[in-house]
């Protein structure tokens, strides 16, 4: 019978001792777990994964030298830790930047309540969307490479300031222009806001997602690496396959096709107007025309 007292009244003591869990608590450990969850899915897909399962094992040490009181496996990690960090700050300082700055534009409460296919921000009219569409086609058709970043809600002019200023109309015939083979604007990446080309041979980031298919050149990296730090769309053509694929929030969906690239370039208004046949010599037939008459 003591036995018993003694177990409940041990029992008492211990429940006694647990803290009551408030509301508060729970979004406490909601918040870090969702910090935890965000951190591994962004490491998983970068060089610092490899770092991140050296520390695991570096704390693993340091656990079992702390329990079995190895003092001198434990003041060299001690000593080693700050510059540790100092180094760890150096080498991935890219990594830290490009996952600041994809938290600095993310809008969780959106995220949280719309799908990741919902547009939210794409400023671009239907038009636009049609030029662009219009060229892709054309382009995937004679295989020439291009790159077209569509910007939404991030602003990127410090990309645009790395090529050479256009601000022009978007128009399917000066997009083709552009990509044009071993014309002096062919190179690097163009940009769109609104319904405006502002620029073209931009330099962009290229992405370190080793989870990345090895086909893919760096144009394509290129075009995942600006959609990892910035809510745009990027529009890749393929000079080796003709292939399009569209990049957006570091994914790259590989060869789609212009209804696809439509609907999300355009939003829903690409289901009420047909396509137009591309008209690249359309001034050259008026001026054909003028001469016979
Ligand atoms: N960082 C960058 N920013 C913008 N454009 C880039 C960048 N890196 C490469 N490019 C563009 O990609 C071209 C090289 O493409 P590359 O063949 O390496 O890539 P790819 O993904 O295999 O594409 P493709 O399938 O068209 O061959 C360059 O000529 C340049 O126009």
């Amino acid at each position: 019978m003591n036995a018993f007292n003694d177990f409940f009244s041990w029992f008492g003591n211990i429940t006694n001792q647990i803290p009551t869990i408030q509301i508060k608590d729970i979004i406490e450990i909601l918040m870090i777990a969702f910090v935890n969850y965000q951190l591994i899915k962004w490491v998983r897909g970068t060089r610092a994964w490899v770092l991140f399962k050296g520390v695991f094992v570096i704390l693993v040490i340091a656990t079992i030298a702390i329990i079995f009181e190895l003092n001198t496996i434990i003041w060299i990690l001690s000593k080693t830790i700050n510059v540790g960090i100092i180094a760890f700050l150096i080498i991935f300082q890219p990594e830290l930047r490009r996952a600041l700055e994809s938290l600095g534009r993310r809008n969780f409460i959106t995220d949280l309540i719309l799908s990741e296919d919902h547009d939210r921000s794409l400023h671009m009219n239907h038009e636009s969307a049609e030029e662009i569409v219009v060229a892709v086609e054309e382009m995937s058709k004679t295989k020439t490479g291009a790159l077209i970043v569509v910007e939404k809600e991030v602003k990127l002019y410090d990309y645009e300031t790395s090529g050479i200023i256009i601000d022009a109309v978007v128009t399917s015939q000066l997009i083709i222009n552009i990509f044009e083979h071993n014309t002096p604007l062919h190179d690097g990446a163009m940009i769109v806001r609104d319904d405006r080309i502002v620029a073209a041979t931009c330099y962009l980031p290229l992405s370190d997602n080793m989870s990345l298919s090895k086909e893919l050149g760096t144009r394509h990296r290129a075009a995942v690496g600006i959609s990892e730090v910035a809510d745009c769309m990027v529009v890749v053509v393929s000079e080796e396959t003709g292939f399009i694929s569209l990049a957006t929030g570091g994914n790259i969906i590989r060869n789609v096709n212009k209804e696809y690239l439509m609907n999300k370039l355009g939003g829903d208004n690409s289901k009420k107007v047909g396509f137009r046949p591309l008209k690249l010599w359309k001034g050259r037939r008026q001026n054909d025309r003028k001469n016979q008459e």
